[in-house]
């Protein structure tokens, strides 16, 4: 096993630690053995575009690099226009590999621009970050996989107004990118129209599974992240995970440790990094595990109404916030751990007060060794306490071990979602409100929606207090 190897450690899954109640045997994981292999077929036999990017990626990659080689020196500023899919990946690439300071700090950029994700269309926030940047010097990416999302496409609209005019209507080519689908949806056109660079999102990648396509790794290069190191560690895990042999697949293993957990009324899965740069991970998950996995119907047509709550916490902050509840509330969460062995820097905690023994037990003492031993000491009690936890340990946090994170979760989702018997890759469910949304707006073909929004009950004032 290699040094620059992620980890899963499922002891305290497990019921000889937790007992027959909360915890999992070896025979219940041996059981779905013949599913697991069958999921495996199947995954294997329909190859989702996702399992793919590792291997495919390695001419769009060239062609990023030249792209942001070409224009580091025409930009200070590098805006991520999209939501969801199109966002939390870049999101989270750009909080667990660059410095927490890197907008603040030329020191820590060096050549490459500030990065921004506006992600939610509120006001205040919007309006102010355009205040804030020289639009001379910012390059927009406008990432949409079906071209349409409200969102994004409102963003974009505000931020070209006011490009043009600030720098005239020639201008909207050299501060605007568009990735998107090839083929379908508005964004490709407009971007046709305006001569916009583009760069595409494969139509079998769907946008949570999409990090690893232009979507995530354009923004992770200008902010001069490694993307051909991030492939290579998605690389890396989807040669670890081409087995079938559940005891030896992190993504399988935790995948049957989920769905057994949820199996046990664990319903709610929580992810909770110790270490800062990893909760934008635990967003992004949230995403990946709540629209893959939460499902009206099964793959017969069958109502079923499925669904673990993906939740995010964060060690050691929400130990000060969450811990008494996962502690003592009821026994509904299972709760994923993420462990970095070695954190990018340290800091020693120096040695003052010492006579006083609430404070002077910590000096000598480094951050990484506190914030490390509280993860294991949170570890510990909730053993004791009975509550499923697992922890994926990352020996460092770098473009590799990021890389094979993210394929193992992407994977584990796919795999969950064959055995549960349900389609892992669309989202109906988001549909009726985004339908509501244009009727109110006025698009067209959605009047009846405006009708039913206007011909819908009036609250009840005696229930508005
Ligand atoms: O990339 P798009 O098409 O703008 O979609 C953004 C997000 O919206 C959703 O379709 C949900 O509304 C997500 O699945 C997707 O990641």
């Amino acid at each position: 096993m290699s040094n620059n190897e992620i980890k899963l450690d499922y002891n305290n899954m497990m019921a000889d630690k937790l007992g027959k109640e909360h915890g999992i045997s070896f025979k219940e994981i041996e059981n779905l053995k013949l599913a697991a292999e069958a999921a495996h077929e199947k995954i294997t036999d329909s190859n989702p575009g996702f399992m793919e990017l590792p291997d495919s990626q390695a001419e769009i990659v060239k062609e990023i690099n030249e792209f942001v080689d070409n224009n580091l020196d025409k930009y200070d500023n590098f805006v991520v226009l999209g939501i969801g899919g199109s966002a939390l990946g870049n999101i989270a690439l750009q909080t667990a590999l660059n410095n927490p300071y890197y907008n603040l700090n030329a020191d820590y950029r060096g050549e490459h621009p500030r990065v921004f994700f506006p992600d939610n269309v509120d006001p205040d926030r919007f309006k102010s970050l355009l205040e804030t940047l020289d639009l001379s010097r910012t390059l927009f990416n406008v990432i949409s996989k079906s071209g349409s999302t409200a969102e994004t496409m409102s963003q974009f609209l505000i931020a070209r107004g006011q490009v043009a005019a600030e720098l005239g209507e020639d201008a909207i080519k050299d501060h605007f990118l568009a990735t998107t689908s090839k083929d379908s949806g508005f964004l490709i056109e407009i971007a046709e129209r305006e001569g916009m660079p583009k760069f595409y999102i494969p139509d079998n990648v769907g946008g949570r599974f999409s990090v690893l396509t232009p979507v995530g790794l354009v923004s992770a290069a200008f902010a001069g992240i490694d993307i051909e190191k991030l492939l290579a560690g998605a690389r890396a895990m989807k040669e670890r995970t081409a087995t079938a042999d559940i005891w030896n697949n992190p993504a399988y293993m935790h995948g049957i440790l989920q769905l057994l957990a949820y199996k046990k009324g664990k319903t709610i899965s929580v992810m909770m990094p110790y270490n800062h740069g990893l909760k934008d991970f635990a967003d992004w998950y949230r995403q990946l595990w709540a629209e893959s996995l939460g499902k009206e119907v099964d793959r017969e047509g069958n109502t079923v109404n499925v669904g673990p709550t993906p939740v995010k916490a964060l060690g050691a902050t929400d130990q000060h916030s969450q811990a008494q509840l996962y502690m003592e509330g009821p026994f509904d969460k299972l709760i994923t751990f993420l462990e970095v062995e070695n954190h990018k820097q340290d800091i020693e905690i120096p040695e003052e007060y010492q006579d006083l023994d609430g404070v002077n037990y910590l000096g000598g003492h480094s951050l990484e060794k506190l914030i490390n031993t509280e993860k294991q000491a949170t570890e510990l009690a909730l053993t004791k306490r009975n509550r499923m936890n697992n922890t994926i340990i990352f020996p460092e946090l770098n473009e590799h071990t990021v890389g094979q994170f993210i394929y193992m979760l992407e994977l584990e989702t796919a795999f969950v979602g064959e055995l549960m018997n349900i389609n892992a890759y669309n989202q109906p469910g988001v549909e009726l409100g985004k339908h509501y949304t244009y009727g109110i707006l006025g698009r067209e073909n959605y009047e009846d929606k405006a009708k039913e929004f206007a011909d819908r009950p009036e609250p009840d004032s005696d229930l508005i207090i």
